[in-house]
């Protein structure tokens, strides 16, 4: 495949077992977008790189500190090239901060962003990495405004929660694995029934109630979260480029999985080069079941909301 950029013509292609060049576009350079497009570029992975953002002089100090670091990757500021690019990640938007309670409360302010965002790439052909909050919703907002097909849409925030889980029950002397399933929320879903441990209904309920506390203890002391998301973004961002089919938790177009249809959450899904290449739909149990009910509803009714379904 060829993609035309001003002056330049660079040959690629996306459907090799490995893609020769992968270009990645980041809309909305801030903390977090800013963190995983260094990232990008010093990882040797990307050989092309669109930066994005509604402040002119971040976008062109971020561009600088960019192109000093001297890596072998083109650098564009042409909000036109985001939509030639093979995964764009969607990081502009409003953050939360000590006053704003629930991530769900960024989403009328959010939803301007994600429109801009899918006018700049009519038909696009590769994957979107939706970050900003609240992600589940804007996941499916944007699968709706882009009609991209449901494989290559990717909400993130269930691997960085999974994180704090294990987190978590590492500090409890509880030792397993555990995954979160569910809204990157207040409704999200801690998985103790794959952890082969029998973990009492009391105990559960304290440890979601810490998860549901765990980012505002970091905004509270730093303005907002960094290091953890960059680099649960960056390990998604890097199993798409490798097709490494890793067994990640990310938010997905559900259709009938979990019984739901009509929103986007978090569910174990098999990422490679195509985006998402399968969802598994693990058994529950009845906590797990019930809660697992909640985030569906919650997160549906606000899709039908912005989406006018
Ligand atoms: N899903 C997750 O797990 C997760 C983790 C961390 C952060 N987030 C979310 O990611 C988003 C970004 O967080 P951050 O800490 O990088 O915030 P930030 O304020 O540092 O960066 C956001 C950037 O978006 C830009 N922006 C705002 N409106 C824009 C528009 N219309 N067009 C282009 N750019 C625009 C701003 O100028 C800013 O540079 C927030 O919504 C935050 O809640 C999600
Ligand atoms: O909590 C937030 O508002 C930021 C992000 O969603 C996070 O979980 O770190």
């Amino acid at each position: 495949m060829k993609r035309e950029m001003g002056m330049m013509v660079i040959i690629y292609s996306s459907f090799l077992s490995v893609w020769d060049m992968t270009s990645l576009a980041v809309f909305g350079t801030g903390r977090i977008g800013g963190g995983v497009a260094a990232r990008a570029v010093s990882s040797g992975l990307i050989d092309h790189l669109v930066l994005y953002d509604c402040n002119q002089a971040l976008l062109e100090a971020q561009r600088l500190d960019i192109e000093h670091m001297r890596c072998p990757v083109s650098v564009s500021i042409n909000p036109i090239d985001i939509a030639i690019c093979d995964i764009v990640l969607y990081t502009a938007g409003l953050p939360r901060n000590q006053n704003i309670k629930t991530r769900a409360a960024l989403l009328d302010c959010n939803v301007p962003v994600a429109s801009e965002l899918a006018a700049l790439i009519p038909n696009y052909k590769g994957i979107i990495v939706v970050v900003t909050n609240p992600a589940d919703i804007l996941t499916y907002f944007l699968w709706k405004a882009t009609r991209i097909p449901k494989s290559r849409i990717i909400g993130f925030g269930g691997q960085l929660d999974s994180a704090r889980f294990q987190y978590e029950l590492a500090n409890r002397s509880i030792r397993c694995d555990g995954m979160i399933l569910g809204e990157h929320g207040e409704h999200q879903v801690p998985i103790f029934s794959k952890t082969g441990l029998n973990v009492d209904i009391p105990i559960r309920d304290d440890i979601l109630l810490t998860l549901r506390n765990a980012s505002m203890e970091i905004i509270k002391g730093k303005g907002a979260t960094e290091y953890a998301p960059v680099y649960h973004i960056w390990h998604l961002i890097e199993s798409i480029i490798k097709d490494a089919r890793t067994d990640l938790i990310c938010s997905a177009i559900l259709e009938g999985e979990y019984g739901f249809t009509g929103c986007s959450l978090g569910v174990p899904v098999v990422i490679g080069r195509e985006g998402i290449i399968s969802i598994q739909e693990w058994d529950l149990d009845t906590w797990e079941n019930d809660h697992f009910h909640s985030a569906a509803t919650f997160v549906s009714d606000l899709c039908r909301r912005i989406s006018h379904d």
